[in-house]
């Protein structure tokens, strides 16, 4: 993959690895609580779950460290890295090392992690300027970067439609994943939000645009046992009063801004869980490293390497996985300096933050 950006802690995270190795530094973590002063080097853990909760911190300090700034009106995602974010944030602001910070919960979860985090909130309201917002999302297609949010909704507590308001309206976004969640098709489910009077109606309207490609289920509320298709007896109810249908997609889906579009156009969808924003940047939280992606210049360096390579069919996926074309977008870098697409970030453009 990858595209990037240089920001100031490109340095910042530079200077704590050893040349060019491609060993990250890795922080302790204690469960969703970072510690901002008590950052030390770790041995890579024997455990995968807290081996993947460093790599997703260091995802979640970096965009905290690279985006955030005092006197910022901040959108505070929701998941897990999200959370980490927000506690890193509370812990920045009690060091003093921002000042001025006001946090919009994107949901019940995100506000009380603020709570906690001694992050000061404001509720979302229409016109509203959000400066910046960090969020999880559940799968991202690479390149475009579109991505999929609320799979995880099983209460209907929260809002996907408040939530991507926020997202909607934030200048900048950035999207924390894990490079299993990074993908070229994305399958499973895509949760759509319908009228819950006639929900079967627009159910069976969805079923037969994408027969054979996916299956549609009503969500049910947890612990109310085995609801099949139609969700039984207790459906999730949203807070705006809908109920959620997951659109599971057997196969990789080609487009899924195609997907988005189709569903817009259905009577009786109120909304769903594709995020389809520009700019928007991924921070990848890979093995080797953080992998830092804006999909307003991704699709423009991909064509270009794929010429300088002499490889039509290089995607992102190859440069994610295939590390021997990091110099080749290294010079892509050095020669696009004249370009006129290039602006002051894109020239300081560089492809990993570490690798
Ligand atoms: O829907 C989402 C953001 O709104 C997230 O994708 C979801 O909350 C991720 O949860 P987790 O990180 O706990 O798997």
């Amino acid at each position: 993959m990858a595209i990037i950006h240089s920001f100031p802690s490109y340095l910042n995270l530079r200077s704590h690895t050893h040349g060019h190795s491609t060993h990250h530094r890795l922080t302790t973590i204690s469960g969703c609580k970072p510690k901002l002063n008590s950052i030390s080097l770790i041995a890579r853990s024997s455990s995968s779950s807290s081996h993947s909760n460093a790599l997703l911190f260091e995802a979640a300090k970096h965009t905290v460290d690279t985006y955030v700034e005092s006197g910022m009106v901040v959108g505070l995602g929701s998941g897990a890295a999200s959370c980490l974010a927000i506690h890193y944030l509370g812990q920045k602001l009690s060091v003093g090392q921002l000042k001025d910070v006001v946090g919009i919960p994107t949901s019940v979860g995100s506000a009380s992690d603020a709570a906690k985090a001694g992050v000061p909130l404001h509720q979302y309201q229409h016109s509203l300027q959000i400066d910046f917002t960090f969020n999880d999302a559940d799968i991202m297609e690479e390149v475009s970067l579109n991505a999929v949010i609320g799979r995880q909704r099983l209460e209907g507590d929260e809002s996907i439609i408040e939530e991507k308001k926020i997202l909607d309206v934030t200048k900048n976004l950035v999207l924390m994943v894990t490079e299993k969640q990074y993908k070229s098709g994305v399958e499973g489910s895509i949760p759509v939000l319908v009228n819950s009077v006639g929900w079967m109606e627009t159910a069976e309207e969805i079923d037969d645009l994408f027969v054979g490609d996916a299956e549609v289920w009503r969500r049910a509320c947890i612990g109310r046992g085995h609801a099949g298709p139609t969700g039984g007896d207790f459906p999730v109810v949203t807070r705006e009063g809908h109920n959620v249908l997951d659109v599971i997609f057997t196969s990789p889906i080609p487009n899924l801004a195609e997907v988005a579009k189709l569903l817009d156009n259905i009577d009786g969808v109120a909304g769903h869980g594709i995020i389809t924003k520009t700019p928007c940047r991924a921070v990848i939280a890979a093995q080797s490293g953080l992998c830092i992606i804006d999909n307003t210049t991704t699709t423009i360096l991909i064509q270009a390497v794929a010429s300088v390579v002499g490889n039509g069919s290089t995607t992102a996926s190859d440069m994610f996985h295939h590390h021997r074309l990091l110099p080749s977008l290294f010079f892509l870098s050095s020669l696009f300096s004249d370009v006129e697409f290039r602006d002051k970030d894109f020239l300081e453009s560089v492809f990993f933050v570490s690798w």
